[in-house]
């Protein structure tokens, strides 16, 4: 066994901890992991999603220039660091991004086009919100201004969930009502902080995360039924305490005010539960395609034994289980594993475990206990991996090594790391899950020289 944290979803259903991992990772994990727009996403521009979107965009672009339509298009272009894009047509956008990842990743192997979006309008299904007062005392709802904590007002966004956003806009409506005080950075002073929407896109299923600055929430039950009224489509609420005076959005207490407390999505066939602290992909249609693109890099014959590292809730290897020997999936965030368990378990998947566990010192233990590997999955927070985690899959001598990326720069100094140690990259595909913003998601195939 490698590390302290084996699970077996098929018998166990307890599961370890690594001493000192947990604390103080999990408040920010659901957004720095894999999605580069976290808080730089939302726009309040009235227009709706419309299928004249384009001709639109178009016909403001010859009028009076892109800066010009972009601001036509949303009031917040430029302020709130998310779709840098927006003044550049989607099949332009797919264009550029190929070209700066062609740039990035040309001392290593040829980059296909990027793949994009038939409709790349409101994909996020992960929605945030800071819940403040404006200059005049008006609550408003919104995200901070790039670099800054001052709040700019969102009512709609052109790339996020709409449903979400219409639920925003309800709870922003129910504060009064419920005589709730708004918290104020500045003082400390107040209640409600953020609100958080995932929905699940096959599903319909959405998670309502309420993040308050203390435990104690009056009339909550009043508080649920009113926004249920408004919403029935909601299928979770979840409060969350957060109050530390940072800028993290979530705490580490939740307590479960309506529902099971997470939802469930449905990817490449097969059922996954998502927690309010857990990692998932926020753009469910390209995720599909990452990850059939990633399964289909690996040469899966059915003999393999095959890590997914850095696996979140489980998505990457319980979706290559029916391809592969056994599956061993390891991540850091406690949740995550939590849900990869149960994903496992739901979908009749017995040929997978999972350990709670740093990537890094996961391998290197393997790597010293004399494991064995033949293809590697790796999908990092944009911060990347490490040397030593490269090392010790160095070690393990895997085929194949699988990287996925949603930070080009870390993965092309990764890829000189893995150069090094003997792993040549052989093709790269671009998937685009950030359109309208000048990020790109990335899979990479190794193979061992
Ligand atoms: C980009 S996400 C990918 C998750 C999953 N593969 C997916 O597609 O949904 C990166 C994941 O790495 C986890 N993580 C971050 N640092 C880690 C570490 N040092 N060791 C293991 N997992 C880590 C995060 O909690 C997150 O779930």
């Amino acid at each position: 066994m490698w590390g302290q944290g084996a699970i077996d979803p098929a018998r166990a259903c307890k599961w370890l901890l690594i001493p000192g991992n947990a604390g103080g990772l999990l408040t920010e994990r659901t957004g720095i992991a894999g999605d580069p727009l976290e808080s730089q996403h939302h726009y309040n521009g009235n227009v709706r999603k419309s299928k004249n979107m384009e001709i639109k965009y178009m016909e403001n672009r010859n009028e009076s220039g892109k800066k010009q339509k972009a601001k036509g298009l949303c009031p917040n272009f430029g302020k709130c660091g998310g779709c840098q894009y927006l003044d550049v047509p989607y099949e332009e956008q797919l264009k550029k991004k190929k070209k700066q990842l062609t740039e990035l990743l040309k001392p290593f192997c040829q980059v296909r086009d990027v793949i994009g979006m038939e409709d790349p309008w409101h994909y996020r299904n992960k929605v945030h919100a800071v819940i403040a007062r404006d200059r005049k005392g008006r609550i408003i709802s919104g995200v901070y201004k790039e670099g800054t904590h001052f709040v700019l007002p969102v009512d709609t966004c052109l790339i996020e969930d709409q449903k979400a956003d219409d639920i925003i806009r309800t709870i922003r409506e129910l504060v009064p009502s419920f005589k709730m005080k708004v918290y104020d950075e500045d003082t400390g002073y107040g209640f409600l902080r953020h609100v958080l929407i995932r929905t699940g896109h096959s599903t319909g299923e959405i998670m309502v995360v309420l993040v308050t600055a203390s435990p104690v929430f009056p009339s909550k039950n009043n508080f649920v039924k009113a926004l249920r009224a408004a919403h029935p489509e909601i299928t979770t609420v979840v409060q969350n305490i957060n109050g530390r005076g940072t800028s993290m959005v979530l705490g580490e207490k939740e307590h479960v005010l309506y529902g099971p407390g997470f939802i469930v999505d449905e990817l490449c066939g097969f059922r996954f539960r998502i927690s309010s602290r857990s990692f998932y992909q926020i753009n469910p249609v390209q995720t599909e395609k990452l990850y059939r693109l990633a399964i289909q890099a690996a040469g899966l014959t059915g003999k393999e034994t095959v890590i997914d590292a850095y696996c979140g809730i489980g998505t990457i290897g319980i979706a290559a289980s029916p391809e592969a020997k056994e599956v061993i999936g390891v991540e850091l965030n406690p949740d995550a594993v939590r849900d990869a368990v149960t994903n496992a378990k739901v979908n009749g998947v017995k040929n997978i475990r999972f350990y709670c566990n740093d990537a890094g010192k996961f391998m290197i233990q393997m790597a010293s206990q004399g494991g064995k590997a033949d293809v590697v999955f790796m999908d990092p927070p944009r911060s990347g991996s490490t040397e030593e985690f490269i090392n010790a899959v160095a070690t393990l001598k895997p085929a194949r090594v699988v990287y996925v990326s949603c930070g080009p720069d870390t993965l092309a100094r990764d890829l000189t790391v893995f150069k090094r140690k003997g792993y040549e990259a052989k093709e790269a595909w671009g998937v685009d899950m950030f359109p309208f913003t000048g990020h790109c998601e990335v899979c990479v195939k190794l193979e061992r020289k």
